[in-house]
């Protein structure tokens, strides 16, 4: 049946809706592959910013619209457009070339919601990248491909499309991709362990929000404790700070808390005596 998603906001390069709790992001350049330039990147920083702000999102599926118009291919993303790309990074429509697809990266990682990569076709290159860094990934059965060019175009991703796949499939196989650049079936992919599951195409949009539902019925503090928990290790001071920020507003909702403000608001020393040191 399909899914009766319900539009936020109009962009050129990408597409927003949202459906009971889930906000539902897709790159929107079928006909070249849905490669990102930064115009495309900023949208989905709008977007993903929306949705992270949002009290009642609590799942992001990120995907590409398809198939394209001129031979019927499916997408999810094919990394950055060759034809923006300058000397100094990817060049936007007001002549600044930037590498800001690492800015989107950042912000799926550290952000206290949970995102599915929706893969309906090609997964390329900086499109690898993203969906190797959304918390889960789905993919469909017949079309999904997996393949990481960056070495063709003579460029590197070195950090969370490298670095955090070798964490998730093994140093060997995480190198293989990048230094072979082969392509890879949905199948291989899930054998490999950086797919969740392998979906029938038809049935790849609403068995994803399937998964976005039964996440839905967790707490989400506890959702958000534990994407910060796995992501510490690999995110060294940066994923202590998130964590820790977490745990901060933890404590916040303490009286011990309360008492701390109250103490400096009303000009007095705070007693701490009468809360008990549990052990
Ligand atoms: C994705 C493909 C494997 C698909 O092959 P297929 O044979 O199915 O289709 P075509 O090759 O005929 O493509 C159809 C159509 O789309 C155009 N197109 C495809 N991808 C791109 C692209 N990335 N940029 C521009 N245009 C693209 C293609 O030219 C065709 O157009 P026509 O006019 O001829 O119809 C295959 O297309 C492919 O290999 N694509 C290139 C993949 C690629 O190399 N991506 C870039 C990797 S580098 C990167 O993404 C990257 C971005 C960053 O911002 C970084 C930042 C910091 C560090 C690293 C970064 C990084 O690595």
């Amino acid at each position: 049946m399909a899914l009766d998603w319900k539009t936020v906001k109009e962009y050129e390069d990408i597409t927003y809706k949202k459906l009971n709790g889930v906000a539902r992001i897709a790159f929107n350049r079928p006909e070249i592959r849905n490669a990102f330039r930064p115009k495309t990147i900023a949208e989905m920083l709008d977007a993903f910013t929306d949705a992270h702000e949002s009290n009642e999102i609590g799942v992001i599926l990120l995907t590409g619209e398809g198939p394209s118009p001129k031979d019927g291919k499916y997408a999810f993303c094919s990394g950055g457009d060759q034809n923006a790309r300058s000397a100094r990074g990817y060049k936007g429509l007001d002549g600044i070339a930037r590498f800001n697809v690492l800015d989107l990266q950042r912000l799926i990682r550290f952000m206290n919601k949970i995102v599915i990569a929706v893969v309906p076709g090609w997964a390329v290159g900086g499109g690898h990248s993203l969906h190797v860094v959304c918390d889960l990934t789905l993919a469909s059965k017949e079309h999904a491909i997996f393949k990481q060019t960056d070495l063709d175009v003579a460029s590197f991703d070195g950090g969370y499309g490298s670095a955090y796949l070798a964490r998730q499939i093994g140093q060997k196989r995480a190198r293989e991709i990048f230094l072979l650049g082969r392509s890879y079936s949905a199948e291989e992919a899930y054998q490999m362990g950086m797919v969740n599951t392998v979906v029938p195409h038809d049935e790849l949009e609403n068995e994803a929000y399937q998964w976005a539902q039964e996440i839905l019925q967790k707490s989400p503090t506890a959702i958000k404790m534990i994407k910060f928990s796995f992501n510490l290790i690999d995110d060294g001071l940066v994923g202590q700070q998130v964590f820790a920020g977490e745990a901060t507003r933890l404590a916040y909702q303490t009286e011990e808390a309360e008492e701390g403000r109250n103490a400096f608001l009303e000009k007095r020393k705070p007693d701490f005596d009468k809360f008990p040191k549990f052990p």
